[in-house]
């Protein structure tokens, strides 16, 4: 069988921002033009990471990142290379051998600011030169940037460390989204409190939003509905063990999805997590959250 013809956009997409976004629809837009398929390379794990042997929490994990650029951006193949057998590629083989030649690339699309290859000595204008040799295109986009600050994942990191989801998603394009197995929980909330929630482990190596409570979508069985989400250690809880946990009351929903894969969407940040003095002062607490829920998603639509 042979290659397809491939357009591809080139970098990490850790979140799938805004500014990936502008490589995202230019990549659309080529391979509709040049009838290829939409693609975007990117690693298992973050290059910085790997090089810098710090550990960086992430936006999304490999499998939300996909779905993201499928999603938003209606790219149709990621290519997920490993990045410990990739590392020592040079540039130039990086051009040639492995987009041109296995991958079938007709055109590629890069940041302003992208390095590549070992050491990172493939920058924008050498791909630039690289592909007018080879006869492949190539595009290069100028950095995308929102209230004077270029849009980056390391930024809006920054953000959802903090909470301040709505300017994070400002930055995003998109809601943050967390997508996982649900996990059994210790049943406090059907039994004593009277909240039933659904208990989402955060994806291995992905970035724990601050602790407190949100407005938030799932996304299950093809269904959409509403959710107030805590997340963080439950400090009223007697026998907590400590774990963060990400804990959603569905509104208006009565059923069984522990196993269920779901998609959780943040939109606010409501309040912080407390300590409570009883199971009831907390569960009053949840009963207004969930109000303040439907108060903002009315007024979205
Ligand atoms: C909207 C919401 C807000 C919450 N806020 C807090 C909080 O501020 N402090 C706290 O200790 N636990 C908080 N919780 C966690 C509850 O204690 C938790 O849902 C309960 O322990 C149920 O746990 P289970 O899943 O093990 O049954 C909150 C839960 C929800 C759904
Ligand atoms: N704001 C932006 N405007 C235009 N292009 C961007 C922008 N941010 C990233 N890119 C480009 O998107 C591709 C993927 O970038 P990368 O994954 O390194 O994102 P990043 O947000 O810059 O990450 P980090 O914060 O870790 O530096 C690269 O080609 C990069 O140059």
């Amino acid at each position: 069988m042979s290659t397809p013809k491939r357009v591809i956009a080139l970098g990490f997409f850790d979140g799938v921002h805004k500014g990936h976004g502008a490589l995202l629809r230019t990549v659309a837009q080529a391979a509709d033009r040049l009838g290829s398929m939409p693609c975007a390379f990117t690693f298992d794990r973050s290059p910085t990471a790997a090089i810098t042997g710090q550990t960086i929490p992430l936006l999304s994990s490999v499998e939300d990142r996909v779905w993201l650029m499928r999603r938003y951006y209606g790219i149709e193949e990621v290519i997920v290379a490993p990045f410990d057998g990739m590392q020592k590629m040079d540039w130039q083989d990086f051009v040639s051998e492995y987009l041109q030649k296995e991958l079938g690339c007709v055109h590629v699309v890069a940041g302003h600011d992208f390095h590549f290859g070992y050491m990172g000595k493939g920058n924008p204008q050498r791909l630039q030169e690289k592909c007018r040799e080879l006869g492949m295109g190539c595009d290069i986009i100028q950095k995308v940037e929102q209230d004077g600050i270029t849009i980056s994942s390391t930024y809006i990191r920054t953000l959802i460390a903090q909470g301040e989801m709505e300017r994070a998603n400002q930055f995003l394009g998109h809601p943050h989204t967390l997508t996982n197995r649900v996990a059994h929980g210790k049943k406090i909330g059907t039994t004593t409190l009277g909240f039933p929630t659904v208990n989402l482990l955060i994806p291995q190596g992905v970035i724990v939003p601050a602790y407190g409570v949100y407005a938030t979508r799932v996304w299950f069985d093809g269904q959409c509905r509403c959710a107030v989400t805590n997340v963080g250690v439950r400090p009223t809880v007697e026998d907590n063990d400590g774990h963060v946990t990400v804990e959603g009351f569905i509104l208006d929903f009565d059923g069984d999805l522990y196993g269920h894969e779901i998609r959780m969407e943040f939109y606010k940040y409501l309040r912080p997590e407390q300590k409570f003095a009883s199971m009831q002062a907390l569960a009053d607490e949840i009963r207004h959250n969930a109000q303040q829920t439907r108060d903002y998603f009315r007024q979205l639509t």
